[in-house]
């Protein structure tokens, strides 16, 4: 058995799409098998989407299935590509994504797709993080770390130059530190001199870093205002994979923009209940 897929990326961060109709009884064994860039097709994830219609404008629920096999609560470059996908099939160019985050609205700009990323929290019991107090530049595994939910985790540090740090060392130390009960993506930035910022994330559940993390640079942005160092607006933020755009609403909430791209479509083998 195979069920269709379509692959996109945005600035990078790359995925399968597959419709949540799809008969596909083991998710995560499929994520494992097809996230892995040797032996599978290759991605940092697979998102399962309910395109429903019926609404105006239309809705897309959205399951990220990660490289370990376990789900995300949000992707915000996964969302992205969601809203792009959604909006190819139906034409609108507003829809709205349903996260275990909470729903998010996704517009197309002229340079491709905006998403509104609900409302950032530094309280501990949210993010979530060990700490009486919100847990801003203090040294946890040999980084110093501010830590923010911006629909997952993010342990944010600030840093000279983004490629002088050995993230492949310094990140998984970090990422399983005791102090987070769920564990923490790792995103370091670096000033660019203009209120912008260059972004690396090592992200859980790939384990890996990855070529762009939307809740990453968006947590970078709100990071950066909360400490002084930018009052930029967009607050431009560069990932390896692209350039992101982060700004804020009057509801308190960043908005995430930048680029996403429909790359190539193909099928992946499933394998009944019997077979596994
Ligand atoms: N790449 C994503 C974040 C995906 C979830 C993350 N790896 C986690 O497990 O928390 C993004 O663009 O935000």
């Amino acid at each position: 058995m195979s069920v269709p897929f379509q692959k996109y990326h945005g600035t990078g961060n790359d995925f399968l799409i597959i419709q949540a109709d799809e008969y596909v009884p083991n998710r995560g064994a499929l994520a494992e098998r097809e996230c892995d860039r040797d032996d599978g097709v290759g991605a940092d994830g697979i998102l399962y989407l309910a395109l429903e219609e019926r609404f105006n404008p239309p809705r897309v629920v959205m399951t990220l299935v990660q490289p370990d096999g376990a789900t995300a609560p949000m992707c915000g470059n996964g969302a992205r590509c969601a809203a792009d996908w959604a909006m190819d099939r139906t034409g609108a160019d507003s829809v709205m994504i349903d996260t275990q985050a909470g729903t998010l609205r996704a517009d197309r700009t002229d340079g491709g797709i905006i998403i509104e990323m609900g409302t950032p929290t530094f309280d501990p019991e949210e993010v979530p993080v060990r700490a009486d107090e919100p847990v801003f530049e203090e040294e946890i595994e040999g980084l110093e770390v501010t830590m923010v939910n911006t629909g997952v985790p993010h342990a944010v540090s600030f840093v000279d130059d983004v490629d002088d740090v050995d993230l492949q060392t310094v990140a998984p130390r970090v990422r399983y530190a005791d102090a987070f009960p769920v564990g923490t993506n790792v995103t370091i930035a670096s000033p660019d001199g203009e209120g912008g910022f260059d972004q690396r994330t090592y992200e859980r559940g790939v384990e890996d870093e990855t070529d762009s993390c939307g809740t990453g640079a968006v947590a970078i942005a709100v990071v950066a205002r909360r400490l002084g160092l930018t009052d930029a607006d967009p607050v431009e933020v560069r990932p390896p994979g692209g350039d992101l755009q982060v700004s804020f609403n009057d509801r308190g909430n960043a908005t995430l923009a930048g680029p996403v791209e429909h790359e190539f479509d193909g099928e992946v083998a499933v394998r009944s209940p019997t077979e596994l």
